[in-house]
């Protein structure tokens, strides 16, 4: 296993169009680690998550993956790397049925069976409902299918953004319990939360986003009370 953190940005700036939004990203995921990526609107965790999984192209500093530096390489060539992104949304194809949906992912060159059979054994549920169309089941139900997607490709990095948008806290809470065993497992994982309570029990560490910088890395718990205290008005 390397030593090497996993990914490291340095100095990363990026933007859309004219508009820079990242000013300087610094940032480390250690081997092994769980790296909560924190802060309110707007501070920059998507576009982070975007650098990292190569669809935001950065403007300077530099990427690094496993000490190889990956400034420029798309994000076909990153996820053949091991890099795995789960986006805001799902990125789930409401449309087609679960399979369908898991067979998209075989353009990694991940056989279908074999992502059937990875994705069933950890949800049952998503065997039972195999030939159902995406859209038609719940939201917990659609965000085991995009984490089953990510999971048959074997990630070694896996970046998670706002897991538990519209789902219940019972759901979140066995969402992130998920998490927190394919972390166990050795996959390095960076998860961008705005409701930091979510992610704590799982992370290693966090880091606090403000206006596309990180301006603290720490204790998890404790960047959670300062976020809340300061800028979320808790
Ligand atoms: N496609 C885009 N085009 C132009 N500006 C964008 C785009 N996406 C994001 N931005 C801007 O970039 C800045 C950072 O947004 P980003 O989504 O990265 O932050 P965030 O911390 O993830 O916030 P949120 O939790 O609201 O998604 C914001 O000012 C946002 O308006």
């Amino acid at each position: 296993m390397t030593t090497d953190p996993l990914i490291e940005l340095v100095g990363i700036r990026a933007g859309y169009g004219p508009i820079e939004v990242l000013h300087g990203v610094d940032l480390v995921l250690g081997p092994g680690a769980v790296v909560a990526l924190l802060g309110p609107n707007g501070g920059g965790k998507t576009s982070t998550l975007k650098v990292c999984s190569g669809v935001l192209p950065s403007t300077s500093g530099e990427f690094r993956l496993a000490g190889r530096v990956v400034d420029g390489v798309s994000a076909a060539d990153l996820a053949r790397l091991g890099v795995c992104s789960i986006p805001e949304g799902r990125g789930i194809f409401p449309n087609l049925t679960v399979r369908e949906n898991l067979w998209i992912a075989t353009g990694t060159g991940v056989s279908l069976e074999e992502l059937e059979t990875v994705a069933y054994a950890r949800f049952p549920i998503l065997g039972e409902r195999r030939t159902q169309l995406a859209g038609s089941m719940s939201g917990g139900e659609q965000q085991m299918l995009a984490l089953s997607r990510a999971l048959g490709t074997n990630p070694t990095v896996l970046l998670l953004d706002e897991l538990s948008m519209g789902l219940a806290p019972r759901i979140v809470s066995q969402i992130y319990d998920i998490v927190g065993e394919l972390a166990s497992e050795g996959v390095s994982i960076l998860v961008a939360e705005q409701f930091a309570r979510a992610v704590l029990p799982i992370a290693t560490s966090a880091a606090l986003m403000l206006q596309g910088r990180v301006v603290r890395t720490g204790d998890p718990a404790e960047i959670e009370e300062e976020l809340s205290t300061s800028y979320l008005g808790g």
